[in-house]
C-alpha cells in the first residue's frame, strides 16, 4: 500500500525573478519503507518535502497521504490531519525550553486532549524505545545534541503517525551522535513498521535508508537501492553523489 503518492508536482515560486523549484516530480513510498532524498543544494529538496509536509502548496500536481489529498483540507482538518499522520523532526529539535523532556514528547497528545493514563503509558513505551528514560525531568538545556533530537523523534512517533518526515536530522550533531541517532530510526521503522522520509546532504545518514532519490535542479536524477550491506551502499550513495553534482563542498564533511 503506497503511504504517499507524488505526481506530477511542480513548485514555481513566483517574483521577481521566477524559481522553478521543482519539475514533474513522481514519487511513490509504500507503507514501511525508509527513504531518503539527496541532491546538491538549491536543487529542491526542502521544497519537496514541504509539499509533503503540507507546509506549501504545489503550483500544480497532486501529493496523496494515506490516500487523502491533505490540500483539500479546511485549515482545521488539515492541522488535525497532520498531527495525526505526519510526524516531523527538524535539524535545530524544535524543543521548547519552558518544558521538561516529558512534557515535550507527550505535547501532541495533549493537544489532541488524550488521557492523562494513556500518555503517561505511551511516554514511558517511546521513552525506553528511545532510550531517553532517564532524562524526563529534565528541561532541554540539561541534555545532549544527539539527546534532544532522540527526545524529537519521540514526540514524533507517539501519536504513531502513518509516516516520519525528517530534515537534516543529523545536520547539528557530531558523528557518535549520528550514528545513534540514525540507529533509533532505523530501530522504529523496523520494529513499528512506520514510514520514513528523511532529507540529509549526510551520506553516513543517508545510509540507514533502505532506498534513496537523487534530486536534480528540481527534477528527479537518480534513484539507488540499499540491499544487504550498509558499507556498500554507503559507497554508492558517494558514487552517486559525485556522478551527480554533490560537490566538493558537500563531500568534505562525509563522515566514515
Ligand atoms: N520561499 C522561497 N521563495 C523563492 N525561492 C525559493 C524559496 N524557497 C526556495 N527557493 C528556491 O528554490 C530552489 C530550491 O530550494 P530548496 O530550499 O528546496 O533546495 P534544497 O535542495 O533544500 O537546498 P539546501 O540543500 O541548500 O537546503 C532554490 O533555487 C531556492 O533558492
Amino acid at each position: 500500500m503506497s503511504i504517499l503518492e507524488v505526481k506530477a508536482l511542480n513548485k514555481v515560486y513566483p517574483g521577481k525573478i521566477i524559481t522553478q523549484a521543482l519539475t514533474d516530480i513522481h514519487l511513490s513510498i509504500e507503507a514501511g519503507e525508509f527513504v531518503g532524498i539527496m541532491g546538491p543544494s538549491g536543487s529542491g529538496k526542502t521544497t519537496l518535502l514541504n509539499m509533503v509536509s503540507t507546509i506549501d502548496q504545489p503550483s500544480s500536481g497532486e501529493v496523496k497521504i494515506n490516500g487523502n489529498n491533505p490540500f483539500l483540507l479546511s485549515k482545521k482538518d488539515l492541522a488535525h490531519f497532520r498531527r495525526r499522520q505526519l510526524g516531523f523532526v527538524f535539524q535545530d529539535f524544535n524543543l521548547l525550553e519552558t518544558l521538561t523532556i516529558a512534557e515535550n514528547i507527550v505535547l501532541p497528545l495533549t493537544l489532541d486532549n488524550r488521557k492523562l493514563a494513556e500518555m503517561e503509558s505511551l511516554l514511558q513505551k517511546v521513552a525506553e524505545r528511545l532510550n531517553i528514560t532517564d532524562i524526563l525531568a529534565k528541561r532541554t538545556y540539561e541534555i545532549s545534541g544527539g539527546q534532544r533530537q532522540r527526545t524529537a523523534i519521540a514526540r514524533a512517533i507517539i501519536s504513531a503517525p502513518a509516516m516520519i518526515l525528517a530534515d537534516e536530522p543529523t545536520g547539528s550533531l557530531d558523528s557518535n551522535s549520528s550514528r545513534t541517532v540514525m540507529e533509533s530510526l532505523e530501530d522504529i521503522n523496523r520494529s513499528e513498521r512506520t514510514t520514513l522520509l528523511l532529507v540529509t546532504h549526510d551520506p553516513l545518514a543517508a545510509s540507514y535508508c533502505n532506498r534513496i532519490v537523487f534530486i536534480k535542479d528540481g527534477k528527479l536524477a537518480a534513484e539507488i537501492h540499499r540491499g544487504d550491506n550498509r558499507q556498500a551502499f554507503f559507497q554508492k550513495i558517494i558514487d552517486t553523489l559525485s556522478f551527480w553534482g554533490g560537490n566538493s563542498h558537500e563531500l568534505s564533511s562525509i563522515r566514515v
